[in-house]
């Protein structure tokens, strides 16, 4: 994505306010919870491994949830959740690194921030578990590498979600070290949703990397799609939230966790 290409102006938007963002100044050292870990144990207790997302708005989403965080990411927790992702941008998604902070302190499983990082600086805003970092932000003129960004975020002890879109850009997040690795449904360009983009991308991808479906899962059938088409874990934003109706987030995260995971392994295993 370079700044000549066309992009929603939303995204754009998003792009231009995290060039402006810094970092607190003082660099950040975490002892993660494992991610991998925390799909292992979600299987084997016979979970679909979800990390639900608490975004309290977004560019797509119709409406906000000004809930606690705290109380949706216990009431995810309670519905099965492997993981939490906890938006920290502030100006599109009402997200802040308090709300992180407060949010890894009040659970167990493992937390990602969900920003737009686009400089090492950035990194050094909140202890988090995984930090995101999207190869299409990273092509963008005046941003670091991706590879360095990933070296300096393990340096602090961050695991790290590379974020892709494309089978080219799943390609330079293998060259660049990425061992997790996400498929985002949700195309940057346009904002239009299509499942059938980790399908399409998800072979490219060695068993070795732990892959994550990203964006676009609603219902059960969706979560079981994803896993067949090869998802260790599924990243749910909107289904959980509810924005519109605000129902109930343990029964729409239990919905997800609870989708019929035995028919995705044994259609995957023929
Ligand atoms: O969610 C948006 O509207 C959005 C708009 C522009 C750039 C990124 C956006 N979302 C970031 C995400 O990656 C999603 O929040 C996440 O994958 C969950 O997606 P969903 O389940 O569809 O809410």
């Amino acid at each position: 994505m370079d700044d000549s290409e066309e992009i929603a102006p939303a995204v754009q938007s998003i792009l231009d306010a995290a060039r402006e963002r810094g970092g607190s100044g003082d660099r950040v050292s975490v002892t993660p919870r494992s991610l991998p870990d925390a799909f292992e144990s979600a299987s084997t207790a016979g979970r679909t491994p979800v990390i639900a997302e608490i975004k309290p708005t977004s560019p797509t989403a119709e409406g906000e949830r000004t809930d606690d965080p705290v109380d949706l990411a216990q009431q995810m927790v309670e519905g099965g959740a492997a993981a939490l992702s906890v938006l920290t941008e502030p100006e599109h998604f009402g997200g802040s690194a308090e709300t992180l902070e407060r949010v890894r302190d009040a659970v167990d499983v493992p937390v990602l921030r969900k920003d737009f990082i686009l400089h090492e600086d950035q990194l050094d805003v909140v202890e988090a578990d995984v930090v995101l970092l999207i190869v299409r932000f990273l092509e963008a003129d005046g941003t670091d590498d991706l590879a360095d960004l990933l070296v300096a975020a393990r340096e602090r002890g961050f695991q790290v979600l590379v974020e892709t879109h494309t089978a080219s850009e799943v390609e330079k997040a293998l060259e660049a070290g990425a061992d997790i690795i996400g498929v985002n449904n949700r195309d940057l360009t346009e904002l239009a949703v299509d499942l059938g983009t980790f399908e399409s991308v998800a072979p490219v991808i060695p068993e070795s990397v732990t892959l994550i479906a990203e964006s676009g899962i609603q219902t059960e059938e969706d979560a079981t799609r994803m896993r067949r088409a090869g998802a260790d874990a599924l990243l749910v934003g909107s289904a959980i939230m509810d924005h519109g109706a605000a129902t109930d987030v343990t029964a729409n995260t239990r919905r997800l966790t609870h989708a019929d995971t035995d028919a995705a392994e044994t259609t995957t295993d023929t």
